[in-house]
């Protein structure tokens, strides 16, 4: 079986700034998904035009800026990563030229072989966060597959997770029973045959 060699990081996107080329449908949809995840992350869409959803998210979030132009290296400045997401695939091409030259990370939403990073799909519950990739060979099953996780894992995880939290503060002990102990707590996990929780 072919396998997936990306490696999944969850990056703290309130403390980067991001760059969008591009403020139409794909833009648009980048914007919203890192948004939703990190409503207090720093993004700068440079575009000819904007979806008019692009504004009102502009207006709703102080930390969205719209700027609106044709691209130009100096975008780039200052800039942690960057999401290409023009109709224009030389252009897209360019921007990640200039990307290679300046070390940041980049996506290319049109040709994944210029990726750097491809963005997933995402399944939330509290503080739990599932990321799903497809090794981009389809979007739509990583998609489909986020809304049966989404369905399968109860809203009472997220009480396991901040019980279990507490649990961790007060643990004492060397570092080592500390993992013994945790593991024994949460064995009910995988194992529903054991105690109750
Ligand atoms: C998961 C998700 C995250 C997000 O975007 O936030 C995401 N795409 C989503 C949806 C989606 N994208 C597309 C469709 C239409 C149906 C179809 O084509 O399948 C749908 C379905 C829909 O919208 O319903 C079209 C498409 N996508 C890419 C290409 C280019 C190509 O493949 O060459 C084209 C063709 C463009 C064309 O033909 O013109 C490329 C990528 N899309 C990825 C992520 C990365 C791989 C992730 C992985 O490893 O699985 C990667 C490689 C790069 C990247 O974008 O980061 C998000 C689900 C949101 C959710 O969870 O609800
Ligand atoms: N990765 C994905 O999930 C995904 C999904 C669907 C489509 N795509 C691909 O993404 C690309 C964009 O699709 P779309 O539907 O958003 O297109 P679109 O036409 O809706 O938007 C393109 C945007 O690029 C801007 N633009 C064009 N030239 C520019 C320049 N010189 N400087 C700055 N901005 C410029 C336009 O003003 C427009 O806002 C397409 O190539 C499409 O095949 C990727």
């Amino acid at each position: 079986m072919e396998e997936n060699q990306l490696f999944p990081v969850f990056f703290k996107l309130h403390r980067l700034h991001v760059l969008v080329v591009g403020g139409g449908n794909v833009g648009l949809e980048k914007v919203n998904a890192m948004l939703q995840n990190s409503p207090e992350a720093t993004v700068t869409v440079v575009s000819l035009s904007f979806l008019p959803e692009l504004k009102t998210l502009a207006k709703q979030y102080a930390n969205v800026e719209l700027v609106e132009k044709a691209f130009s290296c100096g975008d780039l400045f200052g800039k942690d990563l960057v999401i290409a997401a023009t109709n224009n695939k030389e252009l897209n091409q360019s921007v990640w030229e200039k990307a290679k030259c300046s070390k940041v990370l980049i996506n290319v939403a049109d040709t994944p072989e210029l990726c750097d990073f491809y963005l997933g799909s995402i399944v939330q519950k509290g503080n739990l966060k599932i990321a799903i990739s497809t090794n981009g060979k389809s979007p739509t099953v990583a998609k489909r597959l986020k809304q049966v996780l989404q369905e399968a894992i109860p809203d009472t995880l997220d009480e396991v997770l901040n019980k279990l939290h507490l649990i961790r503060d007060k643990l004492k002990g060397d570092f080592a029973a500390k993992v013994k102990k945790l593991n024994s707590i949460t064995d009910v996990l995988v194992d529903p045959e054991t105690k109750e929780l």
